[in-house]
């Protein structure tokens, strides 16, 4: 099967907390996952439980304890810095972060073709920035002679993707891309990144909290909990018919549009974050309802069913165990 990016063994360490009373956490632990060409991978948990280090980590802007990316197969080492930022690019949370507020949005892409040498004079520069704006739903003109601050958090928003795929890159790691922009803009982003999928064979790692998005426009997913990946596979698998608890949690903490069903009120995001990196067996037993005295002290294996894989000991009788 072809992958165009591969997370292999991931781990990430951090020490936190004060001089006194420093603890080390694993904010990523051993995470491995591969994302094929022209898909939409979702990456989803709360906040802290890795998300943002492991992008950082495939973008180069951190590096692991262990493990290693590949990309089309290679290792990174080997691939040379400037080649893979022309082919994994990054779109960020903040698109008014993402450009410099005193340099116009033109001149900023003028900037990315004469620093990756990707056109040979200013007409053949126009004329890439043009194509790339009309494909994110834009046109030069919309940009001409702008300040970031002169765009909507939307168009601004469209221009970074468009800015990203100057270089042609095949793979787009999204970090939680909408969640600063206007709720009823988020969805057209959204769209954006299926339609790129679908034209020009575009692959996105898909970072958010939003499992609702994730469900609209993902191909597979992989839930994450501090540090661990607790279930990946299929969408449609992974979100209909959930496996592991904190999925389950996850999906309940959403609203629904059935006015009967209320919102469960005692979900628990979240503040006792580093206590649960800190646990051994089950980082989830704390919060869950199926807790058993196994859970507590065992970290739980991976274990495939029905395409999906997912880390709990309430699945781990009678089934194949993938790895530690
Ligand atoms: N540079 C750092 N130094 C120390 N700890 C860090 C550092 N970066 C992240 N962490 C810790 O690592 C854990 C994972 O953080 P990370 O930002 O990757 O999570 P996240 O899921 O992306 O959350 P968010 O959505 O809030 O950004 C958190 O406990 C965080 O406090």
């Amino acid at each position: 099967m072809e992958k165009i990016l591969e997370v292999k063994n991931i781990s990430k360490i951090y020490s936190v907390g004060s001089l006194f009373s420093r603890i080390r956490i694993t904010a990523v632990d051993n995470v491995s996952f591969y994302i094929k060409p022209a898909e939409i991978f979702t990456l989803a948990g709360e906040s802290g439980c890795g998300k943002t280090t492991l992008s950082k980590i495939i973008l180069g802007f951190e590096e692991p304890n262990y493990g290693e990316i590949l990309y089309e197969g290679k290792s990174t080492k080997n691939i040379d810095r400037i080649e893979f930022m022309k082919k994994v690019q990054g779109v960020f949370q903040n698109p008014f972060e993402s450009f410099n507020p005193l340099i116009t949005i033109e001149d900023i892409f003028f900037e990315t073709i004469y620093n990756f040498k990707l056109a040979t004079n200013k007409n053949e520069a126009i004329k890439i920035i043009e194509e790339k704006l009309n494909a994110v739903g834009l046109s030069f003109d919309d940009i001409h002679n702008r300040y970031p601050n002169e765009l909507s958090g939307g168009q601004l928003q469209r221009a970074s993707i468009a800015r990203s795929l100057l270089t042609n890159p095949s793979i787009l790691i999204a970090d939680e891309p909408v969640s600063m922009v206007d709720a009823s803009l988020r969805m057209s982003i959204i769209n954006l990144f299926s339609k790129l999928k679908n034209q020009i064979g575009l692959s996105v790692l898909y970072i958010t909290h939003d499992l609702a998005t994730a469900y609209y426009v993902g191909d597979r997913i992989a839930i994450m909990f501090r540090g661990n990946i607790v279930e990946m596979g299929p969408v449609n698998k992974v979100l209909l018919y959930p496996k592991h608890p904190y999925t389950q949690l996850l999906l309940e903490s959403i609203p629904k549009a059935d006015p009967e069903k209320k919102w469960r009120e005692n979900v628990t995001i979240a503040d006792i974050e580093y206590t649960e990196y800190l646990k051994e067996g089950c980082k989830f037993a704390g919060r869950c309802s199926f807790v058993r005295d196994i859970c507590k002290k065992e970290k739980p294996k991976e274990i495939m069913i029905d395409d999906v894989l997912v880390r709990c000991h309430l699945y781990s009788e009678n089934k194949t165990t993938i790895s530690a």
